[in-house]
């Protein structure tokens, strides 16, 4: 059984995107706005602001109360849209339910949508044009592919249908040639979808949803749930007894989380470099 490293590989996508911006004319800006206290954000924006500071980023942080409006939200996107000196810009999802979190979205320009939410870029990733992608599924697949793990003619099964992780997550491995299954809240036997899986990834939000009947024997897993427990963090898989059955698994922490950062670096690169026409 094979442990994914994410810290690893990781490590390789921050040096190489360390390296581009000290190519660049000027240093990236990459804007985080976080509203309320989700704590899977929290713990994403703490981790990403010390990585992007080390690897020469501009970190610019704005943050609100739960109670924001969309109106105060609107003109602070806006803001940051129109300043030349903004290259990337993350809006932290969920956002509280009062927020209509796809109109705010619209309000990033394409080229600064370092996490590959607007219209655009989930546009291109359909049609499998040039564009931003969102970084938690490139990262999955850029551990994947650090691992040798082979995708096309595989059963891929994805646990969630997000904009954000599921369906670009099915996205990109279907331009990997993965026969490619998506499961949600009303898919009905989900332990036997996920059971065809060569490849499973999940992201459903729920501690603990996968277990060891949910898995083939010798299928990589991908957990990219991340959950504040009082026994540390922990993912949607069931660790302990998943581990026993498949070939490779991603740990949490130190599986998706350390590579959507990574990724999140080399999408800030690419931004800033269309955003200086280059
Ligand atoms: N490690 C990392 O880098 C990242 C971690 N995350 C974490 O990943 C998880 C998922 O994030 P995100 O995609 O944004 O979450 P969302 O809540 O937006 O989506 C969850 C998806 O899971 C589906 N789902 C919920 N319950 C079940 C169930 N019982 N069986 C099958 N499917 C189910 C939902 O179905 P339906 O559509 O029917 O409601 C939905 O499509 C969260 O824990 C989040 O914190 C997210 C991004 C990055
Ligand atoms: N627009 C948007 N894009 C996201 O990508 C996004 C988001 N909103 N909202 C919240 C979720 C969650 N998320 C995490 C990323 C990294 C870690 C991470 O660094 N995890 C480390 C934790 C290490 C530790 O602190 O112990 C690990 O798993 O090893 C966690 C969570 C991104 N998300």
């Amino acid at each position: 059984m094979t442990i994914l490293d994410g810290r690893r590989v990781a490590e390789k996508v921050v040096a190489a995107a360390a390296a581009d911006i000290a190519t660049l004319a000027r240093a990236p800006g990459l804007a985080t706005v976080l509203v309320g206290d989700d704590p899977a954000s929290e713990i994403y924006v703490r981790n990403k602001r010390r990585r992007c500071v080390a690897a020469g980023i501009r970190d610019l942080h704005r943050r609100f109360g739960a109670d924001v409006t969309q109106d105060e939200l609107a003109a602070a996107i806006r803001a940051l849209g129109d300043d030349p000196g903004v290259t990337g810009i993350l809006l932290q999802l969920p956002l509280p339910p009062h927020l209509d979190a796809d109109a705010l979205v619209s309000l990033i320009p394409p080229d600064k949508d370092v996490d590959g939410l607007t219209e655009t870029n989930a546009g291109r990733l359909a049609l499998g044009r040039p564009g931003l992608s969102p970084c938690t599924p490139l990262g999955v697949l850029e551990l994947l592919d650090a691992h040798g793990i082979a995708l096309a003619g595989a059963e891929a099964v994805v646990v969630g249908r997000s904009n954000l992780v599921g369906k670009p997550m099915a996205q990109l491995l279907l331009r990997r040639h993965a026969t490619v299954t998506v499961c949600h809240s009303r898919t009905r036997d989900l332990a036997a979808v996920c059971r065809r899986a060569d490849v499973l990834i999940v992201a459903a939000g729920i501690p603990g949803l996968i277990t060891a009947e949910a898995v083939k024997p010798g299928a990589t897993v991908v957990d990219v749930g991340i959950h504040r427990t009082p026994d540390g963090l922990r993912g949607d898989v069931d660790f302990d007894a998943v581990r026993a059955v498949a070939g490779a698994i991603t740990p949490v922490p130190g599986g998706v989380g350390p590579m959507t950062i990574a990724m999140l670096l080399a999408n800030t690169v690419a931004a800033a470099r269309r955003t200086a026409g280059r």
